[in-house]
């Protein structure tokens, strides 16, 4: 099994600016192509809960390796129940998911490994922070010393290489939220589910903590499904935008970001971001509009 800390990435998650190096560049990409093999496909996938309401309408959605795919629409959209149903934390009233083609009894194989974050870091406080990302390890059996260079190297990537002796108390809520995402990646997951992981910082962590997801994302060739609000966010990051409009939750639209990577500040201050995100902008406002309580009889 590959280490997760390898020369090319010496950079992800630091202090510094996430755009490598141009020498380190090996290519610039944009989309992946639209034949890439899926990672994941939701066929008609429908969730009723217990108490009658219809969280997601069919919904027909293909996650394709090498995607960053974004989630947005409105509150009560489902897009946290679609992740849901994605990571096998919960199953369609109806309809059905594919893994890697395959069931979710495949998943954890080789080249077929999923982790989620939260928005929430979840870090046990009475835990190091080392301790705390070896514990996907500590439950899938790996013995600690087989776990540890896993877990600094996890650490090092993004960034916390010195702080796996620290307490989560005494990491800001940026690092702690760094301690979470390393946790995601020391099972070297190939796809990373994501559910607004970076809503609760401030503005300035969370586009620094963007740039630096979207230079690992690029550099470890990880699919990513990334559950966000914020409209900068997803032009930022993804390859493709899913809008999902609510009552009942659904795919109301997409928008492909053809922009390549590495991203940096440059592409935020540029006239096409700002083009992508006035028509990121709009689709949202029609996906309010279409997610009224009184339009609601036009999707039974
Ligand atoms: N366990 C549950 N029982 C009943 N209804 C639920 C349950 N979980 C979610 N819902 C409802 O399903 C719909 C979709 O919820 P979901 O949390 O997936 O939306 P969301 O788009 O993630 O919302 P937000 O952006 O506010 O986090 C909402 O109407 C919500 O109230």
């Amino acid at each position: 099994m590959a280490a997760l800390a390898q020369p090319a990435y010496p950079r992800a998650m630091q202090g510094e600016s996430a755009c490598p190096a141009p020498e380190r560049v090996p290519e610039r990409m944009t989309r992946p192509a639209a034949n890439a093999a899926p990672a994941i496909e939701v066929l008609s996938a429908e969730k009723v809960f217990a108490d009658g309401t219809r969280g997601l309408a069919p919904v027909d959605l293909t996650v394709r390796e090498g995607e960053f795919l974004s989630l947005i629409g409105p509150s009560g959209c489902g897009k946290s129940t679609l992740l849901s149903l994605i990571a096998n934390l919960a199953e369609p009233s109806d309809g059905r998911l594919l893994w890697w083609r395959g069931g979710f009894e495949g998943v954890g194989a080789e080249g077929r490994r999923m982790s989620v974050v939260f928005q929430d870091a979840t870090l046990m406080p009475w835990l190091r922070i080392a301790a705390n990302v070896r514990l996907p390890l500590d439950l899938a059996g790996v013995k600690k010393v087989q776990a540890a260079p896993r877990v600094q190297a996890a650490l090092d990537l993004v960034g916390l290489g010195e702080k796996g002796r620290s307490y989560p108390r005494q990491l800001s809520g940026g690092m702690r939220m760094r301690a979470a995402i390393a946790r995601g990646l020391v099972t070297e997951p190939n796809l990373l589910l994501m559910d607004e992981p970076f809503g609760a910082l401030d503005e300035f962590t969370r586009n620094k903590l963007d740039a630096d997801l979207v230079d690992l994302w690029w550099r470890r060739s990880l699919t990513v499904l990334f559950v966000t609000h914020s409209i900068y966010e997803a032009v930022f990051l993804s390859t493709r935008i899913v809008v999902m409009a609510a009552r009942p939750g659904r795919i109301f639209a997409e928008l492909a970001i053809d922009e390549p990577h590495p991203r940096g500040d440059a592409f935020r201050r540029s006239p096409r971001f700002a083009d992508y995100c006035q028509r990121l902008s709009a689709l949202l406002t029609e996906a309010s509009l279409a997610s009224d309580p009184s339009n609601a009889e036009a999707h039974p």
